[in-house]
């Protein structure tokens, strides 16, 4: 006999586990609680105990007691063709446990019950007709019809599953040991298993996806083409500074806006709409990539078209190629807008030339990139432009659908002494109305008053129109995304839901793409380019590096340079990575202070190398997987070089001061020279005064010598590192 516990067997008698353990004290047999093992000497005393008692009861003519039995009464009234006091009322026991034990052994042992039953609830008067037991208890000891259909949402356990389709779960451990899975009761059954399972039943399975709404970022939108209509372009302006971008937004909206809307006032909400050929454009106010990256960043896209100034007189500047960067990384169309044309020094030609090394070429030199010339101070041009717009955007087929709850993003938002929490919203698609119950962000509320852009209390707005709203209850971040609900109270909750989630992301970390977990990213097939920064000290490394990079092709993934360029990594690098999801490889450069600050909250992930093979082993390496940094670099201390000594024999001495953290003897120490590494190596003396030190903390002064290196100049920064061994992810 084996061993079971006291609920069991209490369960296997009909009886409570307290009677159980209530008779074992009459024993003397201590059990502390129902989940006590009994032995198989106490089962047999109990046995005996029971099986005795029980034809006892049987003869016995009182009615049982409640909790060893199961008592059956004809329920009043129920029963039709029977009077009360016709109906011969008799009580009895049922064994359903009994029943449902045997039952497995055959069907022989149900019938007798329900003969019993029949017999049990004849009518005295008319002996045909009979009684039907209650429908549960019949249920109990039939077998449960398969159903046509179950319905599950993520897995179901081995049990979950059995009670859908009314079978024991033994039953269905043993159908799933034949097909090969092991599985225990309370084990979680993924799709293919359930399906397995049931197709074996021939019953159909439906997997019900959950919508999280609470993360309606990531809700995609698909419409009935029939109901989208055409709608407005949002356009971002970019380019070099002072090459016209506010100039040119001043002159568009002052001779369009104006013009039409008689009397409104121009407000700065961070956006605004004109009128061309009776079709809208929508302009983002902030010009420069900034407001666009933060944007990207958040991972909101709201810019259909990017209009790159580049002023006639000063051609490509670096903003200008950052600007081409960020468009080309969120995939926007670019329109090159020949700024200045009306200065006597303007060559639009050369502007063109310079824009074809970056893949901009004019229609008219057979590429299709479409350039206007224009003055933004003149007005001349402008006109063209606009149409321009309308041209690309209806090659892009800009549509939404008007009639459904609105969503889009924050384009701008602040504390209003007088109204509380404002905001910009540029609604992406359906149409936000006054009084609509709305999430924004992590913030939630009721839109209580709708401006536009010229000032006017609108009561609704469509598909890329900005509006601002008030009726916050905190104010969102730019870049947030908003969705209206269908009441307050849902608003309310997910806004709150999204409140807690970010309290919680905020504390963990944020996951970029890291070198160390590329490979898994690669294996569940998350990645097809590997998005890369590239930063070096000269233009020919860059170009090696490049070149070299490109030809890395693991598993069908690519490298895509989606930004390279000479000098130091600077914040703007990092903010371009972290919008695209990219790794910046920083060769014989560093990150500059605030580069270094951005990547660290940004989780931006810096790789710095001064060997051209080695950058490519990395990057194949951790495509493959088999990354290997069992040593991680950690930057101790820099320090300032004030002055320097030449002494002979010794070589050049660099008077230091420790502008961060510290420098110890045994780290070695790369120099910095307008952040390019120009060597790196070991300390060789490292002094305060007249003494030699281990180490030198922030703050103070210090004499140091490098090992083998001479070319110390004033200005220069020293950082001190040490190799740490870390942990493998
Ligand atoms: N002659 C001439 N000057 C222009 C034109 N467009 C802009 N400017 C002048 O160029 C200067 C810079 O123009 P902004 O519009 O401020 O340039 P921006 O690109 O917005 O500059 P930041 O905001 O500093 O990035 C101003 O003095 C403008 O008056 C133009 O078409 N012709």
């Amino acid at each position: 006999m084996s061993k079971i516990r006291v609920y069991e067997y209490a369960k296997k008698n009909n009886v409570s586990s307290k009677d159980i353990i209530h008779k074992l004290k009459e024993m003397n047999i201590e059990v502390s609680n129902h989940m006590a093992t009994l032995e198989p000497e106490v089962i047999a005393k109990l046995d005996s105990m029971y099986k005795k008692a029980e034809p006892a009861k049987k003869s016995t003519p009182k009615p049982p007691v409640k909790e060893k039995q199961n008592v059956t009464v004809k329920p009043k009234g129920l029963v039709p063709g029977f009077d009360e006091d016709e109906e011969e009322v008799i009580t009895t026991k049922v064994p359903i446990k009994k029943a449902v034990t045997k039952n497995k052994e055959g069907k022989k042992h149900d019938l007798q019950i329900q003969q019993k039953e029949k017999k049990i609830f004849t009518n005295k008067k008319n002996k045909k007709r009979n009684y039907e037991a209650p429908q549960q208890e019949i249920q109990v000891k039939k077998e449960k019809e398969l159903p046509k259909k179950i319905t599950f949402e993520g897995s179901l356990t081995v049990a979950e599953l059995a009670k859908k389709l009314g079978k024991q779960p033994s039953e269905i451990i043993k159908k799933l040991f034949m097909l090969g899975i092991t599985a225990t009761i309370n084990q979680d059954l993924d799709k293919d298993a359930i399906e397995l399972i049931c197709s074996d039943y021939g019953v159909e399975v439906e997997e019900k996806i959950v919508i999280d709404e609470t993360d309606f970022e990531s809700l995609e939108i698909v419409d009935d083409p029939a109901n989208l209509i055409e709608r407005p372009p949002v356009v971002t302006i970019m380019g070099h500074v002072d090459h016209g971008k506010t100039t040119l937004l001043d002159s568009i909206r002052n001779s369009k806006v104006t013009a039409q809307e008689a009397g409104g006032i121009t407000q700065h909400i961070g956006a605004y709409q004109v009128t061309v050929n009776n079709k809208k454009i929508t302009f983002l106010d902030t010009p420069g990539h900034e407001a666009f990256t933060t944007m990207r960043a958040r991972g909101a896209q709201v810019t259909d078209i990017v209009i790159l100034v580049v002023a006639a007189d000063d051609g490509v500047m670096p903003q200008t190629v950052e600007a081409i960067n960020h468009a080309k990384a969120a995939n926007v169309p670019i329109i090159v807008a020949v700024n200045k044309i009306d200065k006597p020094t303007a060559n639009p030609d050369r502007v063109m030339q310079e824009l074809m090394e970056y893949e901009l070429v004019p229609e008219e030199w057979g590429g299709d990139t479409i350039y206007c010339k224009l003055s933004a101070l003149t007005g001349e041009g402008i006109d063209n432009l606009l149409e321009m717009i309308l041209l690309v955007s209806e090659m892009e087929e800009l549509k939404a659908n008007p009639n459904r709850r609105a969503l889009g993003t924050v384009i701008e938002a602040k504390l209003d002494k007088g109204r509380g929490p404002v905001a910009t919203l540029l609604v992406q698609t359906g149409t936000l109305h006054i009084g609509d119950p709305i999430v924004v962000g992590s913030t939630y509320g009721r839109v209580r008053a709708m401006t536009n852009d010229v000032g006017r209390r609108v009561k609704e707005a469509g598909p890329s129109t900005p509006v601002e709203i008030t009726g916050l209850n905190d104010v969102p971040q730019a870049g947030d995304r908003f969705m209206v609900f269908e009441d307050e109270k849902k608003a309310r909750q997910i806004g709150e839901a999204r409140a807690q989630k970010q309290l919680l992301e905020q504390r963990s970390v944020k996951t970029r793409v890291s070198l160390d977990d590329l490979f898994e990213k690669i294996k569940q097939g998350e990645m097809k380019e590997l998005n890369i920064i590239v930063k070096a000290d000269v233009q020919g490394s860059v170009e090696a590096l490049v070149a070299a990079l490109q030809k890395i092709d693991i598993e069908g993934v690519r490298v895509k340079i989606i930004h390279s360029g000479v000098g130091a990594i600077t914040e703007y690098d990092i903010m371009l990575a972290s919008a695209s999801n990219a790794i910046v490889i920083g060769f014989n450069v560093r990150p500059d202070a605030n580069a270094k600050r951005v990547a660290e909250s940004e989780k931006v992930d810096i790789r710095l190398h001064r060997i051209i093979y080695k950058v490519i082993e990395e990057i194949e390496a951790a495509m493959k997987g088999m990354l290997d940094p069992e040593y991680e670099e950690k930057v101790i201390g820099q320090a300032e070089v004030r002055q320097t000594f030449k002494v002979s024999k010794v070589g050049t001495i660099a008077g230091c001061y420790v502008t961060d953290g510290k420098i110890t003897r045994d780290s070695s120490v790369r120099l910095i020279r307008q952040g390019v590494v120009v060597y790196e190596g070991q300390i060789d003396t490292l002094k305060r005064f007249k003494d030699d030190v281990k180490e030198v903390a922030q703050g103070y002064e210090c004499g140091v010598t490098i090992k083998n290196f001479n070319d110390i100049k004033e200005g220069d920064v020293i950082e001190a590192y040490i190799m740490q061994e870390v942990e493998r992810k």
